[in-house]
């Protein structure tokens, strides 16, 4: 368990985490999202004792990761993935965090298995992709066996399988009761990988629940609709007094469609009939994971670009 309260940083004028209050529970896995610079890397950096709160606290376990006696057995995080010395081999990485942290040696193998770097471990980590470093920094942070693990981004960067094979390992840790919080920018993914969500903007608690409720909470079911009479149909759908958008991003390019918020389709489809509007298409949308987080954190995000703010931070 993960427990923060009032969890303060402040970097000179940049409020980057704003007394946020929140509890990462176990046998979940918990994502945590939020537009670049929201503060999500900082608070996981907190929890791991990498930055010091300006006010309040962050708990792992009910104590701060300085009073932690084995710290890697008690919280595993994948924050950087450049880490491992390139001359290095996988293995005697691993090793090296192991000997240090009193970890025995034989967990070495065992977390090579389970991230699949087994034959490469003899390899020197110059020459791993991305991919097989982000797979090594989750070997290091699963080392000590903890019951708590953080992983900033683990999908970055990785194909198609590498981001479903990371989907399955979280479930499987949390299957195991430990508490995994991960932050990713990809919503579809978190929308297929966590339980349970956690939105940040502008440092600030934005939504604590469940993926099935942000999914709900916001108003986002809309009905597509499909006619080569598009242009005699928007207006008419408007002076209906509901909201009328193109289609969504991936389907911009068809000059056929709309998308219409506040209404179902039978209405649409009895308004087409009296316009004698020809409908090719006519279906109930119900919302995503991206369009939730869109419009719960859509101020925090026109916010930054109205005020100019650099959205980049340390390198
Ligand atoms: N070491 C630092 N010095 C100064 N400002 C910092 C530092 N680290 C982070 N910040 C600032 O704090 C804010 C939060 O940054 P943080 O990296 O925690 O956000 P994030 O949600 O992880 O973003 P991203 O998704 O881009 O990684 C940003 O405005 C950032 O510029």
């Amino acid at each position: 368990m993960i427990t923060l309260t009032g969890l303060t940083k402040r970097y000179g004028r940049t409020l980057a985490v704003d007394r946020l209050d929140l509890t990462v529970r176990p046998g979940v896995v918990t994502g945590f999202l939020g537009p670049n610079g929201a503060g999500k890397s900082t608070t996981m950096r907190m929890v791991v004792g990498l930055d010091r709160p300006t006010a309040g606290s962050a708990l792992v376990g009910g104590r701060p990761y300085a009073a932690l006696r084995n710290p890697l057995r008690e919280v595993g995080a994948l924050l950087d993935v450049a880490v491992a010395h390139p001359g290095r081999t996988a293995a005697a990485h691993l090793q090296a965090v192991a000997a240090s942290n009193r970890i025995p040696r034989r967990r070495v193998g065992e977390v090579l298995d389970t991230v699949g770097l087994t034959e490469v471990a003899g390899r020197r980590t110059r020459g791993f992709s991305l991919g097989m470093m982000q797979r090594l920094g989750i070997a290091a942070a699963l080392l000590g066996d903890p019951p708590v693990l953080l992983l900033d981004e683990p999908v970055n960067g990785l194909d198609p399988d590498g981001v479903r094979w990371i989907r399955t390992l979280v479930r499987e840790l949390a299957g195991e009761g430990r508490t995994v919080l991960i932050s990713s920018h990809l919503m579809s993914e978190m929308q297929h990988t966590a339980d349970h969500l956690v939105l940040l903007g502008r440092g600030r608690l934005v939504a604590d629940a469940p993926l099935d409720d942000v999914i709900s909470s916001a108003s986002l079911s809309a009905v597509r609709v499909r006619t080569p009479d598009r242009d005699r149909f928007a207006p008419l759908l408007r002076a209906a007094g509901w909201t009328v958008q193109p289609g969504t991003p991936e389907e911009e390019t068809d000059p056929d469609e709309l998308l219409v918020t506040g209404t179902s389709p039978a209405s649409i489809g009895e308004l087409a009939f009296r316009h004698d509007i020809r409908l090719h298409e006519l279906a109930h949308r119900s919302g995503s994971l991206e369009e939730a987080y869109l419009e719960l954190t859509g101020a925090e995000v026109e916010y930054r670009a109205a005020s100019d703010e650099p959205t980049t931070r340390r390198p």
